[in-house]
């Protein structure tokens, strides 16, 4: 398939772009490199630095693609809270550009990255596709709402759309990982203390009601988060708008990723308890149940690995 790939040179998009190419389809990335890093588009795609807003129209037209995935967003959940309008903006505002544009070039299959942070505080766990959507910030909102619109284009437009909410994402791929500026990610704040990049790791918040007071997250390799998305290819229907969950099913606490990273890189990991970041749900684990028996997807990889693929990567910069 010939594939547009927005927000490519990202972390999750890059792999999933280093994924497709390996299974032999043709991709353009569309990235503005706000967050993401040019050097970070594999082989074999071609970028094209701009806005969706300024370029989703040009780019659609120029060629007839067959599908988009569309990982460009803001996803910073405190500066959402800080920024909404800059959120709504350029999450919803350059969603819809493009969505419209799909529909005047007539490419009308895309797969969307949705995220845990649509639930907001969850009653129950493992959290299924049918729970309450109760967003806590404006970054999830946003993603609700570009949810929403997209069930409208399938509704209206013919769409085949699928939104993948992803979990927590960690590990690395084929040299790409993670390079946020500043970084948010608990892994990759944790493997910075061991590489000497920082003197401590922050644990924000040891009084949850978890086992160990810490928060607890159900974290996803990137590479098993990839083949979802080349499942999710193959199950765009037109009309339809699906939803699906991509965890693994079982929580980790920060006090667990703390011990796993240490265990991987053989260093003590200062840590400083902190209060906790606002905003912060106690425990959020997934149901992927939904696309397990629908779409045939299993997540192999565990945080030992993740952890032991993020750390490989940081060692050879
Ligand atoms: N990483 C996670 O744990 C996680 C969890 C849930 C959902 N997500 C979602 O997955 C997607 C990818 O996340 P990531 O961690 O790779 O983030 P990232 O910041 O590394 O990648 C996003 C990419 O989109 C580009 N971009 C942003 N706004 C753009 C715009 N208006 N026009 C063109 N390009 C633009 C950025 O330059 C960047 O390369 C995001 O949509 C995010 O909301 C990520
Ligand atoms: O330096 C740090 C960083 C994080 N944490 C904690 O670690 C946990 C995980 O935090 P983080 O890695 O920042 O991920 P989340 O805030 O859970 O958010 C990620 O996972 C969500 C889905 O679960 C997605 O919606 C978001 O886009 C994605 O950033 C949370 O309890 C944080 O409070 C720390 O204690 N110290």
């Amino acid at each position: 398939m010939k594939l547009l790939v927005t927000g490519g040179a990202g972390y999750v998009g890059s792999v999933v772009t280093a994924h497709l190419l390996e299974a032999g389809h043709s991709v353009v990335v569309l990235d503005d490199c706000s967050t993401g890093h040019a050097d970070a588009v594999p082989h074999g795609a071609r970028l094209i630095v701009d806005t969706l807003r300024d370029a989703a129209e040009t780019v659609l037209a120029s060629d007839s693609f067959d599908a988009v995935l569309h990982f460009a967003a803001k996803s910073v959940t405190g500066e959402s809270v800080r920024r909404p309008g800059f959120y709504w903006e350029q999450n919803l505002g350059h969603s819809l550009a493009l969505f419209d544009a799909m529909r005047r070039a007539d490419v009308r299959r895309i797969v969307f990255s949705s995220t845990a942070a649509t639930y907001g505080d969850p009653e129950r766990t493992p959290i299924t596709e049918t729970d309450p959507t109760r967003p806590v910030s404006p970054y999830g909102a946003t993603k609700l709402a570009i949810d929403t619109a997209l069930a409208s284009y399938a509704d209206l437009h013919g769409f085949g759309a699928v939104s993948l909410r992803y979990f927590n994402v960690a590990g690395a791929y084929a040299g790409l990982g993670e390079r946020h500026d500043p970084e948010t990610h608990l892994i990759a704040n944790v493997l910075a203390v061991a590489a000497g990049h920082a003197p401590e790791v922050k644990i924000f918040g040891t009084d949850y009601p978890t086992a160990d007071g810490t928060c607890v997250r159900d974290y996803i390799h990137v590479a098993d988060l990839a083949q979802a998305h080349l499942l999710a290819l193959g199950a765009c229907a037109a009309g339809r708008h699906e939803v699906f969950n991509l965890g693994r099913g079982s929580g980790h606490s920060v006090w667990d990723v703390v011990k796993a990273c240490r265990d991987v890189t053989g260093h003590s990991i200062p840590v400083s308890l902190t209060e906790p970041r606002a905003g912060d749900p106690s425990v959020l684990v997934a149901s992927s149940r939904k696309i397990t028996d629908e779409l045939g997807w299993k997540p192999t990889r565990d945080l030992h690995d993740m952890v032991a693929d993020a750390w490989a990567l940081i060692q050879r910069a």
